[in-house]
């Protein structure tokens, strides 16, 4: 067996974390033979919480899990870790935006980007799901200078989950025979999922959804708003934010920033901008289409055609996340140029 990697968990006690923490002491996100320390970090009231889940993690009695350490500093937390995973953060409630959290999340980032940078291996693999999660993800970087830029990621893969079973439903087919759909931008209600260059297997045959739809003004209107708005669905049904579906995105966003993506497939990550990509500005954590390779280096997929419809709706989101960008390093006393 290898040596366990470490893995830090914050928000450990919360409900995403209850769904997450058993698939990855099984193996689903590291592989099913890699051992693993889980560091679980949250804040001091929560302690006696905590607690109770290390003891049922230990109850699972999985033999990748080498071992669990539950703390409430940070330092504690990212000590040499390998990967971090930032879900602790308030949550959103009925009627409210993501970024309506911006100021009472981003200190969060601010104060666990510093410590990454302090006590975290150069090479960890950060991936920031509390929110707004492509905002907290910038200020985690800027805040661990020493880190590269490239190894922070904000979480739209629920996103990309959820348009995939639209569509899969709609074509009656398994959610694996939809391919490449895209999330462009913020993981918030102005997110553009695109599907113009998404493929869907039915019958053994390879078909551009598009044609397997044969819908255009749902796959333009209604389609895009469900995506868009489905996070605030599921809160005005169950009074409390997705968790279960959460939990899933991370799995499948950390699995394959790991291991890789498979041949001819991508999959959308918020990733740093660089101003030359698909018109988008630099100094964003923008959710691209991404290749990653076995060495865990990812690479955002080029030269897709942006028409006219796509490109109005890159700028929207674009637009909202300068903003929020703007609004935070204005919150911090950030300085921009740095
Ligand atoms: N990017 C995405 O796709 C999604 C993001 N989210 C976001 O994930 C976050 C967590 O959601 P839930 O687990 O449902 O919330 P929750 O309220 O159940 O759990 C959050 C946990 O974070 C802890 N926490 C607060 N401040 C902390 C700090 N400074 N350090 C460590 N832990 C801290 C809390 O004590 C709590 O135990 C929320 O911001 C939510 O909006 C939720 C779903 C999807
Ligand atoms: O909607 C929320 O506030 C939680 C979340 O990010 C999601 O479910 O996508």
């Amino acid at each position: 067996m290898s040596e366990p990697i470490r893995v830090a968990v914050t928000g450990a006690a919360g409900q995403i974390a209850y769904s997450l923490l058993y698939s990855i002491a099984r193996g689903e996100v590291f592989g099913p033979t890699q051992p693993v320390v889980m560091t679980l970090l949250d804040i001091a009231p929560m302690m006696g919480v905590l607690n109770g889940v290390v003891m049922e993690l230990m109850d699972c009695a999985l033999p990748l899990l080498s071992n669990v350490i539950p703390t409430d500093d940070p330092e504690v937390a990212f000590a040499n870790v390998d990967a971090a995973i930032l879900v602790g953060a308030m949550p959103r409630r009925e009627g409210m935006e993501r970024k309506d959290l911006l100021k009472a999340n981003v200190k969060i980032f601010m104060v666990q980007g510093k410590a990454l940078d302090k006590v975290a291996k150069k090479n960890v693999k950060v991936l920031v799901v509390g929110n707004p999660a492509n905002t907290n993800a910038l200020i985690t970087k800027k805040f661990a200078p020493s880190i590269p830029k490239e190894n922070f990621t904000a979480m739209t893969r629920l996103d990309q989950n959820r348009a995939q079973a639209q569509i899969a439903a709609r074509c009656a087919v398994p959610c694996n025979s939809v391919r490449n759909v895209i999330i462009w931008g913020n993981h918030s209600s102005t997110q553009f999922p695109d599907v113009r260059h998404a493929v869907v297997s039915k019958d053994g045959k390879d078909l551009p959804v598009y044609d397997a739809v044969k819908d255009d003004a749902w796959l333009k209107g209604d389609f895009i708003t469900t995506v868009q708005k489905r996070g605030a669905a599921v809160i005005a049904a169950r009074k409390l934010s997705s968790a279960m579906s959460a939990a899933k995105g991370i799995v499948d966003h950390m699995k394959d920033w790991w291991a890789g993506t498979k041949e001819g497939e991508y999959v959308s990550m918020g990733v740093i901008s660089d101003g030359n990509t698909y018109g988008v500005g630099k100094d964003l954590i923008f959710s691209f289409p991404c290749k990653v390779a076995a060495d865990h280096s990812y690479q955002v997929v080029g030269g897709l055609d942006i028409d006219t419809f796509s490109r109005e709706k890159l700028d929207i989101t674009a637009k909202e996340l300068t903003e929020e960008r703007d609004d935070a390093y204005a919150f911090l006393e950030v300085d921009s140029n740095l």
